[in-house]
């Protein structure tokens, strides 16, 4: 049963510290990373027998897979995933930057281009549940940002197939080639390449702690998005709320992983306690109970404060990947939040919304990283390299300038370089 708090009353500790997960995992997914950049493929399918139990023949899902696939979703779902993917496109049209140019000095033209990385690659969990919502979240923005080619990978499942709606949705968001790898080994071949995976430039997407572990060891050889950590909800709510509405939102996050965290923070210990009986009742009624279960009773807690701007205090504090605020008149408290990976507001936004078609990414930062990062975006896929011309005029007007700023340095070579075209000029 998830656990009551008067804020105030128990520890700092208590209230604001995360379940992290126990298992050290690093060693492992050394060796795993190092055999794939030794033995390529081989390897590749050597662990995904291992651990997706999939005996596959070749590691790319082939034209006529994906034909089937999308034989298998029905017209109205492939509607879904089109009207998602509208949202998303969007929501994220509205995140791309300009290249800008100045010029307003005689003789001086700087500016700043942005550019698509060459090739992106995205992993999808497929692990406990096959999120084909993560397939539109990870590749739209990509696309948006320019990337010519994006690598999707993901676990297959022991018939060495891929879900068909995660096929369906890299169709519609038009990843270029679809590998059938999962956990550390995938996020190799993404880093290193193998024979028929290319060498990506930046590796972004959720998934387990292999995943995670995995993109923290390859950061530097490619660039990554973040390490994202198990969903997390922290849902801020007054007396008011219905707490059947409550108790829902809360495990829809809580059914994802045992280590997921759901978190009720008010100032009602009326509205607590009926939260709390409610998902006692609700639990059982999942298909994934289990996981909601071992979720709720190990990470979910319920925080009673004295008034709702202790609530929002204690949400900036924890920085949850999800908030929700469950209050009249939301947008008043809009400016107050300020860590949160994405934010729902009013008593008519359950968190889900976000997960599958509202528009905003539901990658996003975990584990109280939204104090400093963002949810993916398309700036996860471009980078900017700047420029500048003088000519020789505007040169001779800094170039001593310059030359004294680097002989402050102790650096005469830098100072030479700045004035050698001025003294040739007088010569
Ligand atoms: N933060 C976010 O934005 C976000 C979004 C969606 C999902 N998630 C999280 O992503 C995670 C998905 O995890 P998952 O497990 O369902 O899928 P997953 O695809 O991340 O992991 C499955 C892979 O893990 C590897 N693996 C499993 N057991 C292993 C072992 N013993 N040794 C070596 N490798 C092993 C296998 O290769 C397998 O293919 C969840 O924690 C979920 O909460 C986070
Ligand atoms: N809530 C997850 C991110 O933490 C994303 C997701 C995908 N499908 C359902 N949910
Ligand atoms: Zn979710």
């Amino acid at each position: 049963m998830i656990r009551i708090m008067k804020y105030g009353e128990v520890s700092n500790d208590e209230i604001f510290d995360r379940a992290m997960p126990t298992v050290n995992v690093t060693d492992k997914v050394a060796e795993i990373i190092r055999s794939v950049r030794e033995r390529g493929d081989e390897a590749l399918l050597e662990y995904t027998e291992k651990y997706d139990g999939a005996k596959l023949e070749s590691v790319l899902v082939t034209p006529e897979e994906m034909e089937e696939a999308l034989t298998q979703i029905t017209p109205e779902f492939m509607a879904i995933l089109e009207k998602a993917a509208a949202n998303i496109r969007k929501f994220h049209s509205r995140q791309v930057r300009n290249s800008f140019i100045i010029n307003d000095e005689p003789g001086v033209v700087m500016g700043q281009k942005v550019i698509p990385v060459d090739r992106a690659g995205i992993y999808v969990p497929g692990g406990t549940a096959p999120l084909s919502s993560t397939v539109l979240m990870d590749v739209i923005p990509a696309k948006i940002a320019g990337v010519k080619e994006v690598v999707l990978t993901t676990p297959p499942g022991k018939d060495g197939k891929i879900n068909a709606a995660i096929l369906a949705a890299a169709k519609v968001a038009g990843a270029d080639r679809i590998v059938k790898a999962g956990g550390a080994q995938a996020i190799a071949a993404l880093a290193y390449g193998t024979e028929s995976v290319p060498k990506t430039d930046k590796i972004v997407g959720p998934g387990n702690a292999f995943v995670a572990e995995a993109k923290r060891q390859v950061y530097g050889v490619v660039s990554i998005d973040m390490i994202a950590g198990p969903s997390e909800i922290l849902v801020a709510a007054d007396g008011k709320s219905n707490p059947a509405y409550l108790a829902a939102d809360l495990l829809s996050q809580a059914e994802h992983d045992k280590v997921a965290s759901a978190v009720l923070v008010t100032d009602s210990m009326e509205l607590a306690e009926k939260v709390r009986d409610e998902l006692e009742k609700q639990i059982p009624q999942l298909d994934r109970a289990e996981i909601a279960r071992i979720s709720i009773d190990n990470n979910g807690k319920i925080i009673v404060a004295d008034d709702l701007r202790t609530v929002i205090d204690i949400a900036n504090e924890i920085a949850p990947e999800h908030l929700e605020l469950c209050v009249d008149n939301p947008f008043d408290w809009l400016d107050s939040i300020r860590h949160a990976g994405s934010v729902f507001l009013g008593r008519n936004c359950p968190e889900a919304l976000g997960d599958y078609l509202a528009g905003p990414n539901h990658t996003l930062p975990t584990q109280g990283t939204a104090k400093f990062s963002s949810p993916l975006s398309v700036d996860d896929f471009v980078k900017k390299t700047q420029y500048t011309y003088f000519t020789r005029d505007a040169l001779a007007a800094v170039a001593e300038d310059v030359a004294a700023f680097a002989r402050m340095e102790g650096l005469t070579g830098h100072a030479r370089s700045a004035v050698i075209r001025t003294m040739e000029s007088e010569a």
